[in-house]
């Protein structure tokens, strides 16, 4: 009874919050609230209108007070909003802010529209912009209008536009206040509306047009450096010509080297000639020197604008069409869903009390937190009670609660309580459909949020695999690993488009995720020559998983040029359009390697699987290559010190034995899990006991098939080309057959004394099959030594005067 008791007060307090939170969210509200908010708008618009015609008369009438006239049904006002139109027109238009008040409409309306989730553009800004628009419209009409001197019944400026116009006119005198007015006014229309700064500063940049002296060169520089900072003040008019050139370069790649475009006399005529009207006289040197400098800026500004012109770059453009899954596709699987009844409660608290009092422990306090699969009694013990000896007496309390799959927590972190978990005896089955439902998921902003499950305390349980930034799963067979997979791939598939994500699917079992085929074009990544979309054939594993090291690699080099620390601001900076796609940049999705069973392959392949995914482990996230692995076998040949070390999150399915607890999460505990989804989730040195979402087969299909059936890209994601060291066949290499980029291949290698193969390819934006073929060409000609695996060659000219000779000789 005392546990009864205890309990309901903890209700009570919760329900006031629950009942604000579903007024607020409710949707029928938002719609009768924003429905309302647009009628009253329309109102006060008809209301308004009809007082610039009928005010002078409604006026009169108000004379009286305004009760008399609201309510004294024999006064009849001629506005169409009828009294009380003409009231609220009066008070808000002649009272309040003059004919700046219409603005107030337009408040009321974008509020209506974004109460109904319509309005999508930025509302606040809006809302900004309007209230001060509001205050200059009517400052500057109670300055320019009055009303005495008029004769009208409006005040223009409102009685607030008047005395604040009045008083600012006190203050700074009349020409202090139009100078106020045209700065701020100016400023207003600058900072909101972005063509006309465009166009102000092109109207300012045409200037020189005119003229051609040299107090116009200079003022245009004054503009270009301020649009782009790193512009340098040349010495003369050649390297202005330059310089300007670098600012259209730094606006899409910063880090670009100068090199590569020298400052040539020719390189001048050549941009000459490109302007189509081309009417310069060429008569005299200099003269045509300064003419050159004019058209030469005018294409650049034109350029230069470009990205502030253009919108933001779309990545998901190609398949804008494409809708992401209903949640209909998922079932709510009902079925089985049984509440703990108090009874169970009360009994296990009474067997738990009774056990510890039984060893001599007594307790304060115990509460109960009622999970889907579980239920942990928290218990607060007497002063004096050593943990340790609770925590020895596990057994014995499985044992007199008969059952199984008791975990003991001894101390909750945090908390300062310890939990004892008892399986409930009717289990819920938590289905992904309340998952993809709940507000968490729903609202998250996380870059790939996966929702596994639900928590003990029901709260859905959601992370950011970007974050995580790789997991391990393990647990014995027939527990709910794959399930668990399913879960988190759904989780995605409903998060992100198909231009933002990829998979890559490895299945040595080929069944598991053999079902994920069909997404080939929407959502998954392979090597070039694969046929298969989900690899399954070893040799192709350890090539899938070493293209997937290239494009890391690759993408690092981006990163490094675009001055982007991670995909994120990568991303972001190239969908502002700053970074030019010309030069390899291109937009990054995100890439998940998701592996089914990862001990076949590590039985198989050993180090060669082990390697690269650690690799990737260690270096992807930044790049947002993430990893999934998972494994039936949790043992410590399987799961390796290297492996463990590279995979901080790890998820724990039921597992036979304490040692497999151990092997995958440092600690006992797995092996207490009573199977069907529960799980341990460990992040860090956090562990949470979750229960994984059920998502049937028949539901994946459904999902699959709803994406399937919408237009996708023309292929799969294309990995970048990898060749295992043994495929390349070593054969006699014929150098009178050599690649046209050899002998460039060759300097840049001696240039750079670095005989690396992902240097060349990079370099000259080839496949790595090239790249290979040109480096074993280059070792036939004694250039570059043998391969030593993962290292660079042994570059073996020096210089390259050796070179040429060597080259010349060939
Ligand atoms: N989250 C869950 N909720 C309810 N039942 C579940 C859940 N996960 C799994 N099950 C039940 O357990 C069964 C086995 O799950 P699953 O196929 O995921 O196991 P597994 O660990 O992948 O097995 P294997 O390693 O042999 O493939 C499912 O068919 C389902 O009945």
């Amino acid at each position: 009874m005392a546990f009864r008791q205890k309990k309901k007060p903890v209700k009570t307090k919760k329900k006031p919050t629950k009942k604000r939170n579903s007024i607020f969210k409710n949707e029928k509200a938002h719609f009768i609230f924003g429905v309302m908010l647009l009628l009253i708008s329309a109102y006060l618009l008809i209301s308004f209108v009809s007082f610039l015609f009928y005010g002078a008369a409604d006026q009169s009438l108000m004379d009286s007070s305004w009760s008399q006239f609201l309510f004294n049904s024999d006064l009849n006002a001629k506005n169409a909003g009828m009294k009380l139109g003409a009231y609220l027109s009066e008070v808000i238009i002649n009272r309040g802010f003059g004919i700046a008040s219409f603005i107030f409409i337009y408040i009321i309306a974008i509020t209506g529209f974004k109460v109904l989730g319509i309005f999508i553009s930025s509302y606040r800004k809006s809302l900004g912009y309007s209230i001060l628009t509001i205050i200059w419209v009517s400052v500057a009409f109670g300055l320019f209008f009055n009303k005495s001197e008029s004769g009208s019944f409006i005040y223009w400026g409102g009685h607030y536009g008047f005395i604040l116009s009045s008083w600012l006119r006190s203050l700074i005198g009349i020409v202090g206040l139009v100078f106020l007015l045209f700065i701020s006014g100016l400023s207003i229309v600058v900072v909101r509306f972005d063509k006309v700064y465009s166009l102000i500063k092109n109207s300012i940049k045409q200037k020189p047009k005119t003229g051609a002296d040299e107090e116009e060169t200079s003022e245009m520089e004054d503009v270009i450096t301020d649009s782009a900072s790193e512009v340098q003040a040349g010495d003369d008019v050649i390297s202005k010509v330059i310089d300007d050139d670098d600012v259209v370069r730094a606006i899409f790649e910063p880090d670009e080297d100068d090199d590569i475009i020298s400052p040539s006399a020719s390189n001048l005529e050549v941009e000459v000639s490109d302007p189509e009207q081309e009417d310069a006289p060429a008569e005299i040197e200099e003269e045509d020197l300064k003419l050159v400098v004019e058209k030469k800026i005018e294409e650049e500004n034109a350029d230069g604008d470009k990205p502030v012109e253009l919108e933001d770059y779309d990545p998901t453009l190609d398949l804008s069409d494409f809708k992401f899954p209903t949640l209909d596709l998922l079932e709510d699987h009902k079925f089985g869903n049984a509440e703990v009844k108090n009874d169970e409660l009360v009994a296990n608290k009474n067997k738990i009390v009774e056990t510890l009092r039984h060893y001599k422990i007594e307790i304060t306090k115990i509460r109960a937190t009622i999970g889907p699969t579980i239920t942990l009694y928290e218990i607060v013990p007497a002063p004096g009670v050593r943990i340790s000896k609770i925590k020895n007496l596990e057994d014995d309390i499985a044992l007199s609660l008969a059952a199984l799959g008791i975990r003991i927590i001894a101390p909750i972190p945090g908390r300062g309580t310890i939990g004892i978990e008892v399986p409930n005896q009717h289990p819920e089955t938590v289905s992904m459909h309340s998952i993809v439902r709940s507000k968490k998921f729903q609202e998250t902003t996380a870059e790939l949020p996966v929702a596994l499950g639900k928590t003990i305390s029901n709260e859905t349980f959601l992370f950011d695999l970007a974050k995580m930034p790789h997991i391990l799963v393990a647990g014995a067979t027939g527990q709910g690993k794959s399930v668990g997979i399913n879960a988190i791939i759904t989780s995605l598939l409903y998060k992100k488009h198909p231009a933002q994500l990829k998979f890559v699917f490895i299945d040595p079992k080929k069944v598991e995720l053999n079902i994920y085929s069909v997404l080939e074009k929407h959502y998954l990544a392979k090597l070039p020559d694969a046929e298969e979309p989900v690899i399954t054939d070893i040799q192709k594993v350890k090539n899938t998983l070493n293209s997937v090291n290239i494009e890391m690699d690759a993408r690092y080099d981006l990163l490094k040029i675009a001055q982007a620390r991670n995909i994120k601001e990568y991303n972001k900076k190239f969908i502002s359009r700053r970074l030019n796609p010309e030069k390899g940049h291109k937009y990054m999705p995100y890439i998940v390697v998701i592996i089914d069973e990862f001990a076949d392959l590590i039985m198989t392949a050993g180090k060669e699987i082990e390697l690269p995914i650690a690799r990737i482990a260690q270096l992807a996230r930044a790049v947002g290559i993430h990893m999934v692995i998972a494994t039936q076998r949790p043992s410590t040949n399987i799961i390796t010190g290297v492996i463990k070390a590279n995979f901080p999150a790890r998820i724990a399915f039921k597992v036979a034995s304490m040692i497999d607890s151990r092997t995958i999460l440092d600690t006992p505990g797995a092996n207490q899990l009573i199977g069907r989804g529960d799980m341990l989730i460990a992040s860090g040195s956090d562990i949470t006991r979750v229960q994984c979402a059920f998502v049937d087969t028949p539901e994946v299909e459904n999902i699959i098939k709803y994406i399937s059936e919408q237009r996708g890209y023309p292929t799969a994601f294309l990995l970048p080309e990898y060749v295992g060291e043994d495929e390349i066949g070593p054969g006699d290499v014929d150098l009178r057959n050599r690649d046209e980029l050899f002998d460039d291949a060759a300097r840049i290698v001696v240039l750079n004394q670095m005989g690396s193969t992902s240097m060349i390819q990079r370099k000259f934006s080839i496949g790595y099959n090239r790249a290979g073929r040109l480096m074993d060409q280059l070792e036939a000609a004694g250039i570059v030594g043998p391969s030593e695996g993962s290292k660079a060659r042994q570059v073996l000219i020096q210089d390259e005067y050796t070179l040429e000779q060597l080259l010349n000789s060939l």
